[in-house]
């Protein structure tokens, strides 16, 4: 292996290690740290809880004393740009200079203004070799939820529905059970993964949902409708004066063409089950310029991913270089 491929290899790693801390370091982003001497892991870590330490501060500490005398020639891969701010605990910067580590590779450069490139100066002011940008797009769509939130200054958005294979959303307003045992319990899942779940008034009224993860294991999110009286634009900002940093928008069709209508998405998952009916609440018309991410079959249902493509104008933002979409 290359140089360009072991980079790539222990980054892998970071963002391995990066994603166990997905329930407890928000509303900080997920970082993972790996340290590496000649091809030998020295140490790892990752951010767990926010408040706690640092991916680089764990990957230090779990270095063995033996080791530490072959920092000076080792490598500290981190899946983020290291903070040169003093925060809720001290710059991750200073320990490294500190533990004069020959070289650092950065997945990616941290969107956070305070941070956003000083943390790198830093390092090569003090004469470390610094590597930006290795798996960087992974690394960025990893903290989607973390950059949208903070360079748009708005939540991360999910739009999501499950239809029928004509494109009904329920058989002439009855509720239709659409996913399957097993998809259901990946809905619970990505549920999991959002501060907010948003359905229409209608929705609310029609079917009680509890928008609750049951059939996952994780935190519910705070459950809101929407009705008169409220703007989408309105919505966005008292969302991001509550720190809610992601919104999965459920349904109805009304409450989800507004948002596709007011291009307040950044991401679409559309289930499509076998089941035909012969009428209801017709599915939201996608938006064009739409990218296919991901396209998943589960017991004959088709889950499909769709992204924002650059034809829309307006950046993807989380996969786009830092600040410069804003
Ligand atoms: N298969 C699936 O995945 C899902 C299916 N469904 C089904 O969809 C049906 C309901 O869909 P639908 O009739 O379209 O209704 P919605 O659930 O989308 O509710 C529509 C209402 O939401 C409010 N609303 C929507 N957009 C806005 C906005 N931009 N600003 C302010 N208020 C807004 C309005 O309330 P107001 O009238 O108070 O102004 C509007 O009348 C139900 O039968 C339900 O079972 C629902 C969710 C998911
Ligand atoms: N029927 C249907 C969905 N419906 C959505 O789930 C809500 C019910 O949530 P809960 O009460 O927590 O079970 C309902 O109001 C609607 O927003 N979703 C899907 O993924 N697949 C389905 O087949
Ligand atoms: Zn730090």
């Amino acid at each position: 292996m290359n140089q360009e491929e072991l980079d790539k290899m222990y980054m892998r790693r970071c963002l391995q290690l990066a994603k166990q801390g997905r329930a407890l370091a928000k509303p900080n982003p997920m970082v993972g740290a790996v340290i590496v001497y000649q091809g030998r892991i020295l140490g790892e870590g990752y951010h767990v809880r926010c408040g706690q330490a640092h991916a680089e501060v764990n990957a230090f500490a779990s270095v063995r004393p033996a080791d530490e005398p072959l920092l000076p020639q080792s490598t500290l891969y981190v899946s983020l740009e290291p903070c040169c701010h003093t925060g809720k605990t001290p710059p991750c910067a200073d320990l490294i200079i500190r533990k004069h580590v020959k070289r650092v590779v950065c997945g990616c450069i941290d969107p956070f203004a305070q941070v956003h490139g000083r943390g790198v100066q830093k390092l090569r002011d003090a004469g470390i070799d610094v590597t930006v940008g290795v798996l960087d797009e992974e690394c960025r769509a990893l903290n989607r939820q973390f950059n949208v939130y903070n360079m748009l200054e708005r939540p991360y958005i999910l739009l999501k529905w499950a239809q029928t294979i004509n494109g009904f959303l329920d058989a002439d307003g009855e509720p239709l059970a659409l996913s399957t045992p097993f998809t259901q319990m990946l809905v619970h899942r990505l549920r999991a993964q959002y501060d907010a779940i948003l359905v229409g008034r209608v929705t609310d009224e029609r079917e009680h949902p509890r928008l609750t993860v049951r059939e996952w294991s994780g935190p519910d999110p705070l459950r809101l409708v929407l009705r008169d009286g409220i703007t989408l634009p309105q919505l966005m900002a008292d969302l991001h004066q509550q720190h809610v940093q992601s919104l999965m928008v459920e349904g109805g069709a009304k409450t989800l063409q507004s948002f596709i209508d007011a291009g307040l998405w950044d991401e679409i998952r559309v289930e499509t089950s076998r089941l035909l009916v012969s009428g209801g609440t017709k599915a939201p018309v996608l938006p064009a310029g739409l990218i296919l991410l991901q396209r998943e079959v589960y017991d004959g249902n088709v889950v499909d991913t769709f992204g924002r493509g650059e034809a829309l104008g307006i950046c993807p933002s989380w996969l786009s270089k830092s600040v410069q979409c804003v």
